[in-house]
């Protein structure tokens, strides 16, 4: 603490020096602060680490794109906790389950903090669950969600969902071509049902606008907490010519896309109340319950807000990942695609389409779904943790304020938990009495401890739905058009039946 003060203390006095010597002066400081870290820490081993520079450690070594692939390769050098050294600032990575249980969930009293997102904070993601380190308010906004995405509570929401995976079904037909804006539309329209109440019903509704200038705030601020700005927030203080300083320029630019996104819902869910019109949702929910515990405050409001926000951030983008991950899987293993129609052909024989209760009827379906989480990952590196305290694990000390990284990626591809870990083969978790490996269930894709994944029993019911539902009428292929590039298409199978009773229902 007294090195973070010191720190912030002199860099402000150096704000005022010129250009030059402020740059002088980050390099002393850096040099200073890692230094005294290490000499401090000396007397134990830290985990192995790859070969490092001097000041930047492996900032150089770490790619930009898919950092989790590097880190998966490394730990078959480091082993299965690895350390990395952006600066001064430590990153422990975990490739294994086994690792991750070890200390997020046995010892989650210590890994359950988050480290600063200074970007995101200044583009207004205030409050937000992701985002909030270990202690009072993380409780309160951890105990919001729960409550509403129970694996009991969920049951509920269900026919919102059935509902959405059939008119994604009929979107997919009626404009080819267009699947990945037709299953974006699909995850965020289950979201903003459930948290605000508002079904989507055409491309010029309101909340299409915020969800759009929602992804493209977040996809153009840089990698979360990994900008230069993150690891040094005192450079969001710095005039915009200073080197660095990009990110939270352009975080300040995009404030009004999330703060309309959190405040747009709101008051419009007020309204709705006021008049009588609200559906149920997670705002009308909570407000409700604030009025009827007589706490309309401005902080109580805050909470709400954050907490509806956050259900789109981190539930809709998630979602649409995992399903274009299976319908490339689906172009690609064209006999994974043939059994599971013939399995929901066994089952249903064109009848209707499959809901819910033909869950534990379509064992490979599930399979389907497991398979899409592990092959290709929607977080690939999971969201850091940081330690509050210093922790040694197997001999090795784990020093407090690290950044500890389940990495999705490494975890999914060990091939000493699965054979042949690169190839699509959702057969790979059946028992061996239905030529399955009975290898274990995929885990990591929902992060671990007290902060995994609060919209995982939703996300998968959306997504079994959706998979389901996609089978039972289309066969999924990869087509070749003519500028030569590769698109993936939907064809209908014979079951004129069930396309003539989707239309009947007028979605
Ligand atoms: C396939 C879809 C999804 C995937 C792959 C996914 C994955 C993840 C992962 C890896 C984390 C980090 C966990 C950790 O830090 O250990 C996370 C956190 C979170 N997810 Fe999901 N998620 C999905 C869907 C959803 C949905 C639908 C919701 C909302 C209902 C949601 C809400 C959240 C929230 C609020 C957090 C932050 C939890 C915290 O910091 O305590 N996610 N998710």
């Amino acid at each position: 603490m007294d090195i973070v003060l010191w720190v912030i203390a002199v860099a402000v006095a150096a704000f005022w020096l010129t250009k030059m010597s402020i740059c002088v002066f980050l390099v002393v400081l850096v040099v200073t602060t890692v230094w005294l870290k290490n000499r401090k820490r000396s007397a134990l081993p830290l985990p192995p680490s790859p070969p490092a520079d001097p000041i930047l450690g492996h900032l150089r070594h770490i790619p930009s794109v898919a950092p989790e692939d590097q880190f998966a390769t490394w730990s078959r050098i480091y082993g299965d906790v690895m350390l990395l050294r952006v600066f001064n600032r430590n990153m422990i990575i975990l490739n294994t389950a086994e690792a991750a249980i070890d200390l997020m969930e046995k010892r989650s009293w210590n890994y359950s903090d988050r480290p600063e997102f200074p970007v995101l904070e200044i583009m207004g993601w205030v409050p937000t669950l992701t985002f909030i380190g270990y202690g009072k308010r993380f409780q309160k906004h951890r105990r919001l969600l729960q409550q509403y995405f129970s694996k009991q509570k969920v049951v509920q929401y269900q026919p919102i969902q059935l509902r959405e995976a059939r008119r994604l079904a009929l979107n997919l037909l009626d404009n080819p071509g267009e699947h990945e804006a037709m299953t974006r539309r699909f995850s965020a329209a289950i979201i903003i049902r459930i948290a605000y109440g508002h079904e989507i019903k055409s491309d010029d509704d309101p909340y299409i606008k915020i969800v759009e200038d929602t992804g493209h705030a977040v996809t153009h601020c840089g990698p979360p907490g990994s900008t230069p700005v993150d690891l040094f927030p005192i450079l969001q203080y710095f005039p915009s010519w200073f080197p660095g300083t990009y990110f939270a320029e352009k975080a300040r630019e995009f404030n009004k896309y999330i703060r309309a996104l959190h405040e747009y819902p709101f008051s419009q869910v007020r309204k709705q109340m006021v008049e009588g019109t609200a559906k149920p949702s997670f705002l009308s929910y909570h407000l409700e319950r604030l009025n009827q515990e007589g706490l309309e405050t401005e902080e109580e409001f805050d909470d709400v807000k954050g907490a509806a926000a956050v259900i789109y951030c981190a539930g809709a983008d998630t979602t649409w990942s995992n399903l274009s991950i299976f319908l490339l899987a689906m172009t690609l293993y064209p006999e994974c695609q043939a059994r599971a129609q013939a399995e929901i052909d066994a089952l249903l024989d064109g009848s209707r389409l499959p809901d819910i209760t033909d869950h534990d009827s379509l064992p490979f379906i599930d399979c389907i779904m497991k398979e899409t989480h592990r092959w290709l990952n929607a977080v690939p590196s999971g969201i850091p943790h940081r330690t509050v305290e210093d922790d040694v694990y197997k001999g090795m000390l784990i020093p407090k304020g690290s950044l500890v990284f389940a990495n999705v990626r490494g975890i999914s591809m060990n091939d000493a938990v699965y054979h042949d870990p690169s190839k699509f083969k959702p057969s790979r978790y059946l028992p061996k009495s239905q030529s399955g490996q009975e290898e274990p269930e995929p885990l990591a894709q929902f992060g671990f401890g007290r902060r995994i994944c609060p919209g995982r029993h939703l996300a998968d019911v959306s997504l079994w739905l959706a998979m389901a539902t996609i089978l039972s009428l289309y066969e999924v292929k990869k087509v070749r058009g003519p500028d030569d590039s590769l698109k993936c298409l939907f064809f209908k199978r014979n079951r004129a039946g069930l396309y003539a009773s989707l239309r009947q229902r007028q979605l």
